[in-house]
């Protein structure tokens, strides 16, 4: 494999548009020049945040699954992970196959990102009309709570979606490095898709065919230290409007936390583990088997965290609804409306992310 060289940065005439967001501050400045300022856009309504809703003693229920066992068709594991997406709708992924030294590049090299000065990172700044490249998005109105975080967001496949003038040249080989990480993550989230497809009764490859092309973006995500953790969210509740997210926490700090009867669970990471979660397409998809399930990250009094989410999701033009089969063994009606995928997504990038507020348009009423 050749290495993306600086040279090529020239627009791309395929890669598709999405929808701006608002320009807002950039969190870590904020927080280095004042670290005990928190900024009234920021602050939440108590009862979003508050511990009542706290439900950690639950973390180690979210099921862990091993990829080596359901690559080969291990029926134990492939019902584990039925029952996983049915009742939780994340687990946790071992023995995924994906180097330890690439998951650990990737960390070292956006650390060092992120340390870098902000003219340096603005140039890859987000421009108002592009959801890429390093800013905010879903940033929709000017009275909006915002988020204690910033992001560096990129389309990595197909690599002709690419517009590699927001992807980083410093550290020396980063982009190499994301092109190296998110290779080993479609790796693992290719090996998923078939896993789902069996557990939802078709054939090994239906759903990666369904998808006519797999695209993947990665949203890197940064959210600084917050002197008032219990005022902040790093962000917001939402569900991913993908078919799954692919996630690397770091290993020694906590932040994502997940909707589970009502309460809020932790999503402990498990050192070197990838967190998958079921989206809205496989939601649709299932006709409401397997749940997108609301999730949002707190930030920590201390430490910064980065976490990476990768996003697969069908090309633009598939259509998306519940699948014929699916719909009649479960002997019910249809609970949701046919989607074109583009459009789902880029109306939900509309909006400010908002629970599941954006799965509920797809529904049909009753
Ligand atoms: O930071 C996290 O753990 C969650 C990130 C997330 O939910 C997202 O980027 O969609
Ligand atoms: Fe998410």
């Amino acid at each position: 494999m050749g290495s993306i060289s600086d040279e090529t940065v020239e627009e791309n005439a395929d890669a598709p548009t999405y929808v701006p967001s608002l320009p807002v501050p950039n969190v870590q400045e904020l927080v280095k020049e004042d670290p005990l300022q928190v900024p009234d856009r920021y602050v939440r309504d108590q009862d979003d945040i508050l511990q009542v809703n706290d439900m950690s003693w639950l973390s180690s229920e979210i099921p862990i699954i091993d990829l080596s066992l359901l690559s080969k068709g291990d029926k134990e594991e492939l019902n584990k992970l039925d029952l996983a997406c049915k009742e939780w709708g994340f687990f946790q992924v071992v023995n995924h196959g994906v180097a330890k030294k690439v998951l650990q590049d990737m960390k070292d090299a956006t650390t060092e990102f992120f340390e870098l000065p902000l003219e340096e990172k603005n140039k890859y700044a987000m421009p108002p009309d592009d959801i890429q490249g390093y800013g905010h998005a879903y940033v929709v109105s000017e009275d909006q709570t915002l988020d204690w975080s910033d992001a560096l967001i990129l389309v990595v496949y197909p690599a002709q979606y690419r517009k590699l003038k927001f992807w980083p040249s410093t550290p020396k080989g980063y982009k190499d490095i994301i092109e190296a990480y998110s290779k080993g993550v479609k790796d693992v989230g290719v090996e998923l898709l078939r896993s789902f497809s069996t557990i939802m009764g078709m054939d090994q490859d239906a759903l990666l065919g369904l998808h006519e092309e797999l695209v993947q973006a990665l949203r890197v995500n940064y959210y600084p230290e917050c002197s008032r953790p219990d005022q902040v969210l790093g962000i917001s509740p939402h569900s991913d409007t993908s078919t799954i997210t692919i996630l690397m926490q770091e290993h020694d700090k906590h932040g994502l936390q997940i909707k589970h009867n009502g309460g809020w669970v932790p999503v402990k990471p498990i050192p070197d583990a990838l967190v998958v979660n079921v989206g809205d397409v496989i939601e649709i998809l299932s006709n409401g088997k397997y749940k997108s399930i609301e999730h949002r990250a707190v930030t920590n009094e201390s430490k910064e965290r980065i976490s990476y989410a990768s996003f697969l999701v069908p090309r633009d033009d598939v259509e998306i609804e519940p699948l014929d089969h699916l719909v009649d063994s479960q002997s019910t009606q249809k609970m949701y409306k046919k989607v074109v995928y583009g459009e789902y997504l880029r109306s939900s990038m509309k909006r400010r992310m908002e629970g599941k507020a954006h799965t509920q348009m797809a529904k049909v009423e009753t």
